[in-house]
């Protein structure tokens, strides 16, 4: 016994977890409740007003017994409507506030996290908590939890009046409520697996879908969209066969319920049909009594009804719970330091080893050492995989390394506010990333709140200006999902604007690898130019004339510096840049650039 107790315990706690979320809204709360209790009581007086009718009026022939009591069965049914309607106006109502409030809380954890997190959780999973479970949660806290309570006093309530009216069929009822508690306990766990099961399903489904329609294209361009359809509908067959099991076994549940409950309130009935012909009761108790037993079946039966659907939303405030207790692995440091603001800072690593928390095993960076000056222009070369993008993540504390230290203008950036280091960074990734809305909102994205001058001029400096201006709407042209829209270069020099607007002292430059049209790639490029003028400017080169134009170049492999200097100091060493040079840029052996007239 105390086992299970223990055990509905754990399964509950994290419904316990929403009462902080629900008594914020206190006045919704106590107004629900309000509602809930004087609905109940308006019900139990039900029964005891016909026995009035039945013993005073119809049994008497008094016929001013008659109208007194239907007045009064009246006024009750019209105090029970009116509460009903308001205990689920209020009750709804708190179902939303509290989902939107958790829903909120969740979304600004998920802001929180780090990528470490989302190199393991598929996205899909997350929106099918933030959605699915949420709903779910909802329901209970609005409709499910009111119905819990309301059957529970309902039952409660005829319970004790059953032992008013009559305490001999009373202990009889008791006799028999073992017969049905136990097996419905017993039942209800089976259905629970069932439910959990088919919740999981469901979510893998979701999680697959949302990975599918982010990635259309690539599925259409290698044909893949049977298949996709394939694993989806097995997947959703798979969703559907485990809620028809979980219904299944509701069902069963249910006309169990509704099967012992009746037969043993009609076994009393006959039973109390003798004390009746005896004269030992009156018609009228008779009546209280069956409607009260009747009561309280009714609300056992509703308990045990929304019994499945709370513990169907702990477990989904448990994965809602889950979310908002996920580590932060990267965390503001308890005391900052302000970051010295200069129009170019330094950058250096110090003996930083590293490796992803999603694999262990493998050092991505080892012993890596090296400084840039303030103001210098220095390119990161080496094979695929050597690090280079991950040096960009460090700095930018996406993840914290295992040993060493990072330093941002002399200061190591673990105890730098983390906003202030970001603030002090423009990042151009290799992708760039567009969201959906419109062009001048994606450019702002580099400085919140500037005014449109400023992004007009920030986009001229990108050499965006011009093809933003023929858009049907201009800078309020939105544009689709991941700037699907745009071409190539197009979304490059968004990106660029993007950084111009942002204004930073350290820029982190990730070289497109794809090929632009010559046009393209010169305003590209005419663009970064602008931009790195000043700043302190690290770039993942795939290019030569970017290498050349670097003031030194580090070399990468397998996560350690190999090699530094100048392009041409660097070539007539003859090492890994030298060859890479010759692999990656097109430059024959001599040195000499292939394609060089
Ligand atoms: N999020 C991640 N989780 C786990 N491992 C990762 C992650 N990102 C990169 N890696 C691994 O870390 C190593 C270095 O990756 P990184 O992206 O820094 O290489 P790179 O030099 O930028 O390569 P490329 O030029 O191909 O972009 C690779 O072996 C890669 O598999």
């Amino acid at each position: 016994m105390t086992e299970s107790n223990s055990q509905s315990r754990v399964r509950f706690q994290p419904l316990r977890r929403l009462a902080p979320f629900a008594w914020k809204y206190k006045g919704l709360v106590l107004a629900a409740l309000a509602s809930l209790v004087v609905a109940s009581l308006a019900t139990l007086s039900l029964p005891i007003l016909v026995r009035g009718f039945v013993d005073r009026g119809i049994s008497e022939n008094n016929i001013a017994d008659v109208n007194h009591y239907t007045a009064l069965l009246v006024l009750a049914v019209v105090v029970l409507a009116l509460m009903s309607a308001s205990r689920y106006y209020f009750v709804i109502i708190l179902g939303e506030r509290v989902v939107n409030d958790l829903r909120t809380a969740v979304f600004a954890k998920l802001t929180l996290l780090s990528p470490a997190f989302y190199d393991r959780v598929r996205s899909g999973e997350i929106v099918s908590r933030l959605t699915a479970d949420a709903t779910q949660i909802r329901s209970a806290v609005g409709a499910s939890a009111s119905m819990a309570l309301r059957n529970f006093l309902l039952f409660a309530g005829a319970a004790v009046m059953m032992v008013v009216t009559s305490p001999r069929m009373s202990l009889l009822v008791l006799g028999a409520i073992p017969f049905i508690v136990i097996p419905l306990v017993l039942l209800g766990r089976w259905v629970r697996r069932r439910q959990r099961f088919a919740q999981d399903r469901l979510a893998d489904s979701s999680a697959f879908a949302t990975e599918a329609i982010g990635s259309m294209r690539i599925l259409q361009s290698f044909t893949q969209e049977e298949r996709a359809k394939s694993v989806f509908s097995s997947n959703i067959e798979a969703a559907f066969g485990a809620a028809r099991a979980s219904v299944r076994a509701r069902a069963v549940l249910t006309a169990f319920a509704f099967f012992v409950i009746f037969t043993s309130i009609v076994a009393v009935l006959w039973y109390a049909a003798h004390d009746v012909t005896a004269g030992r009761l009156s018609a009228g108790a008779l009546s209280q009594f069956v409607i009260y037993s009747t009561m309280a079946a009714a609300g056992l039966g509703g308990m045990s009804e929304v019994w499945g659907e709370i513990s169907q939303a702990s477990g989904s405030a448990e994965r809602l719970f889950e979310l908002l207790d996920e580590p932060v692995l990267v965390k503001n440091a308890q005391v900052v330091s302000p970051l010295v603001t200069a129009s170019n800072l330094s950058v250096a690593f110090e003996g930083v080893d590293f490796h992803y928390p999603s694999s262990e095993e493998r050092t991505v960076l080892s012993a890596l050492s090296f400084a840039i000056a303030g103001g210098e222009t220095v390119a990161i070369v080496g094979p695929s995989g050597a690090g280079k993008t991950t040096v960009f993540q460090l700095l930018m504390r996406f993840y914290d390394p295992e040993r060493g230290r990072i330093l941002l203008g002399g200061q190591p950036i673990g105890g730098l506010d983390l906003n202030a280091l970001r603030s002090a960074i423009a990042l151009v990734p290799q992708e760039p990333v567009i969201f959906a809305m419109s062009i001048a909102d994606n450019i702002a994205m580099g400085r919140e709140g500037a005014e449109r001058e400023a992004i007009i001029e920030a986009a001229r400096a990108a050499h965006a200006h011009d093809f933003i201006a023929q858009l049907p709407e201009g800078y309020d042209t939105m544009v689709g999902e991941r700037g699907v829209t745009l071409s190539g270069g197009q979304r490059q020099r968004l990106a660029i604007a993007r950084a111009i607007l942002k204004d930073a002292p350290i820029l982190l430059l990730d070289e497109a690898t794809s090929a632009l049209d010559a046009e393209s790639e010169r305003y590209v490029q005419l663009a970064l130019a602008d931009l790195m003028k000043g700043r302190t400017t690290i770039v993942i080169a795939h290019r030569l004339a970017t290498v050349k134009k670097a003031d030194r170049i580090l070399v990468l492999e397998g996560g350690a510096l190999v090699e530094q200097g100048t392009h041409d100091s660097l070539v007539t060493a003859g090492g890994l840049y030298a060859r890479l040079a010759q692999l990656q840029f097109g430059m024959d052996d001599l040195g000499h650039d292939l394609d060089a007239p």
